[in-house]
C-alpha cells in the first residue's frame, strides 16, 4: 500500500503533462517505478484507500492464462474490464480483423498460449514454463511474453503488462513482471493483484514455494479527468492493514486453471477499505 501511495504522490509532485493521442487526453506522467510484493509472506497488495474489485482483477488474469480473446468470456468469469476496448473504440470497430461483437483479437493470452509461428502452428509459452518449473528446470528463459509487434494490427490494444519472467532458486519461485504503460488510479489496482496472484498460482501448480514478485512499470500516469479524485479524495485517506489471499489448494495443474476454476476458488480475508471511488475510464 505504501509503495502505491508513494507512486501516486510522486506523479502528482513530479509528473510531467503529456498529450496522449490515442485517448485524446492529457496524462500526468512519470517514468519508471519498481514495486515489489512478498508473495511468500502472503502480503496481498490490495488497495485499502478505496474499495478494490479484486475478483475482477483475478478473473482478468485467469482469462489471460486461458488465452481468451473475447470480452464475453471475461464477463463470464467475472471481469467486465474488456467490454469497452472490445466494443467502443472506433479504430478497433473499423479494423477488418475484428471478428464481431466482444472480439478483442490477438492480444494478451492469445499470444501467451498460441503465438503464431511463421512456418505454421503455434507456441504455448505458458505450458512450456509450467512443465519446466514442475520438473525443477529454469532455463533462464522462462518468459511469458504477450508483446507481439507483428500482430498489433490484429488486436484491440497492445498489452500493457507484456512480459512475465519466472525464475527458480532451489524450490522458491520468483517473478519479474514488466509493464510499459500504467493507468495508476484504475489499472494498477488490478495489476498489483494480478502480478501477486500469477506468482502464487504458478508456484502452487508447479509445487514450488512462492518468493518475491518484482513489478517494473515504465510509463506511470494519471489521466487529467482522474487527477482531482486521486489528489483530493483518495490520497486524503489513511490506509488500513493489508488483507490476505487464499487460493483453493485443490488447484494443482494448468488444466485445473483452464477447466473448472472460478472466482469461488479465491478468498480474501481481513479486507478493510474506504468507500469505492468511480474513476473515469479512457477507451
Ligand atoms: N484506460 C485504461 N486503463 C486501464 O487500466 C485499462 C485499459 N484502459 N484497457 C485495458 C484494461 C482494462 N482494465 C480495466 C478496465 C476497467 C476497470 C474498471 O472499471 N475498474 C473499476 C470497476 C471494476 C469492477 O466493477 O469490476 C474500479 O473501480 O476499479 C479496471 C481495469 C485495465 N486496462
Ligand atoms: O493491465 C492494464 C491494461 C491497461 N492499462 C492502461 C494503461 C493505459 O492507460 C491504457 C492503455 O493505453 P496505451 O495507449 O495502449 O498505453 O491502459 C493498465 O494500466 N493496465
Amino acid at each position: 500500500m505504501k509503495q502505491y501511495l508513494e507512486l501516486c504522490n510522486r506523479i502528482i509532485d513530479e509528473g510531467t503533462w503529456i498529450e496522449n493521442e490515442r485517448t485524446g487526453k492529457r496524462c500526468l506522467t512519470v517514468i519508471n517505478a519498481d514495486l515489489t510484493y512478498n508473495v511468500g509472506n502472503n502480503e496481498f497488495p490490495l488497495i485499502t484507500t478505496r474499495k478494490s474489485f479484486w475478483k475482477s482483477a483475478i478473473a482478468e488474469m485467469l482469462g489471460y492464462i486461458r488465452g481468451y480473446d473475447n470480452a464475453a468470456d471475461f464477463r463470464a468469469l467475472g471481469a467486465k474490464t474488456w467490454d469497452a476496448n472490445a466494443n467502443e473504440n472506433q479504430v478497433w470497430l473499423n479494423n477488418p480483423h475484428r471478428k464481431g461483437v466482444d472480439d478483442m483479437g490477438r492480444v494478451y493470452g492469445v499470444q501467451g498460449r498460441a503465438w503464431s509461428k511463421p512456418d505454421g502452428g503455434t507456441i504455448d509459452q505458458l505450458k512450456k514454463i509450467v512443465d519446466n518449473l514442475k520438473a525443477g528446470v529454469d532455463d533462464r528463459g522462462e518468459i511469458l511474453s504477450f508483446y507481439n509487434p507483428g500482430e498489433f494490427h490484429m488486436g484491440c490494444l497492445r498489452p500493457c503488462m507484456h512480459t512475465h519472467n519466472f525464475s527458480l532458486l532451489g524450490d522458491t519461485l520468483y517473478l519479474n513482471s514488466f509493464q510499459r504503460s500504467c493507468d495508476v488510479p484504475l489499472g494498477l489496482n488490478f495489476n498489483q493483484v494480478q502480478v501477486f496472484t500469477l506468482l502464487a498460482l504458478i508456484a502452487q501448480i508447479t509445487g514450488k514455494k512462492p518468493g518475491m514478485a518484482y513489478h517494473k512499470i515504465v510509463n506511470a500516469h494519471i489521466y487529467e479527468d482522474q487527477l482531482a479524485l486521486m489528489r483530493d479524495v483518495q490520497l486524503k485517506r489513511e490506509p488500513f492493514e493489508p488483507a490476505s489471499l487464499s487460493i483453493n489448494p485443490d488447484i494443482k495443474s494448468l488444466e485445473d486453471l483452464e477447466t473448472w476454476v472460478t472466482m469461488d476458488d479465491f478468498e480474501v480475508s481481513g479486507y478493510q477499505h474506504h468507500e469505492a471511488i468511480k474513476y473515469p475510464f479512457s477507451v
